[in-house]
Formats: C-alpha cells, structure tokens, sequence
C-alpha cells in the first residue's frame, strides 16, 4: 500500500450506533427542490428532455438571467407537516433534502450568499420547517450539498492559473462557511451527502475532503458523510489509492443497481443507492411523458434489490413549484407505504443474506431469520431454496399469513410451497434455520 495523507479514514464498515441506525433505516426519500422546479424543464417555450434540475446547462441559462427564478419562488401550497406524513406513511425512515443545487440557491437563509430562501417573496427557512416536521414525525433528515455551485463566481471547474488557486481558495473557504452553518442551524442532521464533486478542481484538492469530512464529524459527532465527496491526495474519488473506501458508505449507484451475482463485492461494505422514478429526472419537470415512468412495484422491486445486497435506497421526489406534490409521486408514496405496512420487517434492519439469489425474487437476513421476498411466481408452484452448507431450514411462514410446506429435495436443497392462495402481488416468506452441520449423510454426488 502506498502511504495517504487523504485516503480512507477508517478500514472496514463503521459499527457505531449512528451508522447502525443509518443502515438499519435502510428506506430513505430524496426532496430535489429548487429554483429549477419552477420551469419544470420548459424555457423560452421550448421543452428540454434533459434532467429538469439540470435546465439551466441544457438551455443555456446565464447565472444572473437563472437567479431572477428567485423572483417567483413562492410556494404558497407548501405544508411540511403534510410532507413529512407522506413520508411517514410510505415508510422512508429518512429524507435527503437538496440543501442547494448546482444552481446555487439556498433552500436555508445562507449569509454567505444573496441567493436564499431569505430573498424571495417567500421568506421563510424553508430547510428549517422541513427538518422539524419531518423530525416530528421520526424521521431522520440528511442533507444533500451541491459543492459545484453555478452562482459563485469564484468556482472553477480546474486549476490552470495563480488566479484559479486564489479564487477557489475563496471558494473552498465559501463552502466551509456554509457547511459550518448547515451544521450550527440544524444540529439533528444525521448525514451530509456531497453531490458535485468530479471536477479536476476538487481532485486537485483531495485534502479540503478529507478537511470537510473531519470539520463535520467534529462539529456533528457520529454524522455520516458519503465517498462522493472525497477524493484522496492523488484525486482518486470514493476509494481512495490503495483501494478502501472513503467516507462512511459509497454513493455511487444513482439511478442503477449492483448485479445480485456478479457484484457480490459491494456486500463487504455499507452503500446507499438513489434512484429517479422517470428515467433521469430529480427535480420537478412537468413532463413526465418524455421517459418511462417506474410502476410502484417497479420501485419496490429496487428497493428490496438493494437491501438484499446490504444497501439502502433512496427514492426520489420532486415537488411541484407550489410546494405540492404531483399525483404520481402521492400515489407511489401511498402504494410503496401499503407494502411496507404489511412487510416492512424484510426491509428495515435487514443485510444481505449470503444466500445465492433465485429467479423468484431477493433474501434478506435479519439474525437468524431469512426472509424470501417473492417478485415472480413460478410455474412450477415451487420456490427453490439452495442453503449454505451447514444451514437447513426448518419452518417457512408467509409474512401476516399461513405457513407453508417445506420440502428437501437434495443436499442443501429444498422445494418451497407457494401460498395456497396466489396473494397476487409481492410477498414475503420468513424461513426459519437451524445449523446442520451434522445432519446424516444420505446424499451422494455422482461421479462424472
Ligand atoms: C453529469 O451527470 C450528472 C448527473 C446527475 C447529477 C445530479 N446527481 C443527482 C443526485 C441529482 O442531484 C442530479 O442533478 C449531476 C451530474
């Protein structure tokens, strides 16, 4: 290994208290709010495809002519209360809110900058009633920080100059200034997820990560912080040099997922994935029609696909201008908290199970117990179960419903009755498992 100064803090998966609570919540929500929901992906009557959050890129947008967007933020329908009861009900444990975008408006009353909440018609700290409400109602709030930011004139996308040195220091020491105050505002934060870091201007500055990361752990002890912030003394960004992770979980699986059989790597450490419901679209866009939009199940199928791999998920929402919700957002919220309801054990508190995956759906583990959630029902009316060597099961229950048969069909191998009655949707069947390891020997591999 080659020596770092600003590589991986920590060897191994953090096991404190605090990062058992972040993978234990395993089911969090991403709010993208901003300036960029007002033109919902339309300027200059010409509608962009293109991420929505993105608009002001695709079209070309001067920062100054983008920022006067500030002149009608106003979200006179907005109700954190309700916000933080939809989340409630759909079971997320906690919601990452876009502190600031790559736009550079503010959603807190930030004195470092002039493009804030504060200087909109609106006023209010609007971050500030969202970390109470959805606090009130249990849920941890992590804050999502765009360090690329459009309407700082002293960013710079790389280091070429005297005059790029000077201007990011400034910069950098911008961003501490906010980072400091996110930290000093809203003390009940839990995590700090950095977005906007893959410019050659922060590899060029592997320490200032390794600087933020220490400054928010000092000031927040026990906050986690994500690998996409960090990059190590030779710019190489969430595993360092000599191949460990950095920060406490990696973030890089947005809007895709690892393969259950050939990425059983991403199982050693803690990861947290996000995902958009249309194809690529985090902030509001009024046109939903331009990409296919994910079903409910399709979503809970991510969802369950991530925790069985020892990762959480992040689903996405993108509020509307007014401070509402768009109705295909609500009605997720609502479908995905029905299943929950019912089958939440399988989710929250629940790790890789270590077993090889099935063509009838994921494991999950809890301890002792494994959970088979079921996504296609065979024709065969059988779910194969292949156990690890020393393991047999004992007893498989469907979840809020009847046991089912249980039969071995060859070493380690074991036919699992589908319910009598099709539940016609996802389920979830708890195995019970015993240690086998001195079970007769009645089987035989043929010799070939
Ligand atoms: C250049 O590609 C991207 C893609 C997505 C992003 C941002 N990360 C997501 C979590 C959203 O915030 C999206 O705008 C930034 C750059």
């Amino acid at each position: 290994e080659i020596s770092l100064k600003y590589g991986a803090g920590r060897l191994g998966k953090r096991q404190d208290a605090d990062m058992k609570r972040f993978r234990d919540n395993r089911l969090g929500a991403f709010i993208h709010w901003g300036l960029y929901a007002i033109p919902g992906g339309e300027w200059n009557g010409e509608m962009y495809g293109g991420a929505a959050e993105w608009l002001k890129a695709w079209a070309k947008v001067p920062a100054d002519e983008w920022l006067k967007l500030m002149e009608q933020w106003n979200p006179t329908r907005f109700n954190p209360k309700a916000w933080a009861k939809m989340a409630k009900k759909m079971g997320v444990k906690y919601v990452k809110i876009t502190t600031k975008h790559h736009e550079g408006f503010c959603l807190w009353p930030s004195k470092y900058t002039q493009y804030t909440v504060a200087q909109t018609p609106y006023k209010k700290d609007i971050l500030g009633e969202m970390v109470k409400a959805y606090n009130d109602e249990g849920i941890d709030v992590h804050f999502y920080f765009s360090v690329l930011d459009w309407s700082h004139p002293d960013y710079r996308y790389d280091i070429k100059s005297e005059e790029d040195e000077i201007a990011f220091a400034r910069f950098l020491e911008f961003t501490d200034n906010q980072l400091k105050e996110l930290a000093t505002r809203y003390p009940t934060v839990k995590d700090f997820w950095f977005d906007g870091t893959w410019d050659a201007s922060i590899k060029k500055n592997g320490w200032w990560t390794a600087h933020v990361e220490q400054m928010l752990k000092e000031m927040l002890p026990g906050v986690t912080v994500n690998s996409r912030l960090r990059a190590d003394d030779y710019g190489k960004r969430h595993f360092d040099s000599n191949g460990h992770l950095m920060g406490d979980y990696e973030s890089a699986y947005e809007r895709r997922l690892p393969d259950p059989v050939k990425d059983l790597k991403v199982t050693r450490w803690d990861w947290e994935a996000c995902m958009t419901v249309p194809e690529n679209q985090w902030g509001y866009h009024k046109d939903w029609s331009l990409s296919y939009v994910k079903t409910p199940l399709e979503v809970l199928e991510r969802i369950v696909h991530a925790v069985s791999m020892g990762g959480n998920m992040v689903v996405n929402f993108g509020p509307q201008p007014d401070g509402d919700f768009r109705s295909e957002e609500k009605e997720l919220a609502d479908a995905v908290g029905r299943w929950m309801s019912v089958n939440g054990e399988c989710i929250y508190g629940c790790d890789y199970a270590g077993w090889d995956k099935q063509a009838w759906g994921y494991y999950t583990r809890k301890g002792k117990e494994v959970y088979m959630v079921v996504f296609n029902s065979p024709y065969s009316r059988h779910l194969v179960v292949k156990t690890p060597k020393d393991v047999k099961i004992t007893k498989a229950v469907v979840l809020n419903g009847k046991e089912v048969g249980v039969k071995e069909t060859a070493r380690n191998e074991y036919n699992v009755d589908m319910p009598a009655k099709d539940p016609g949707a996802p389920f979830v069947i708890k195995l019970q498992i015993e240690d086998n390891t001195n079970a007769a020997d009645k089987y035989r591999e043929a010799l070939t």
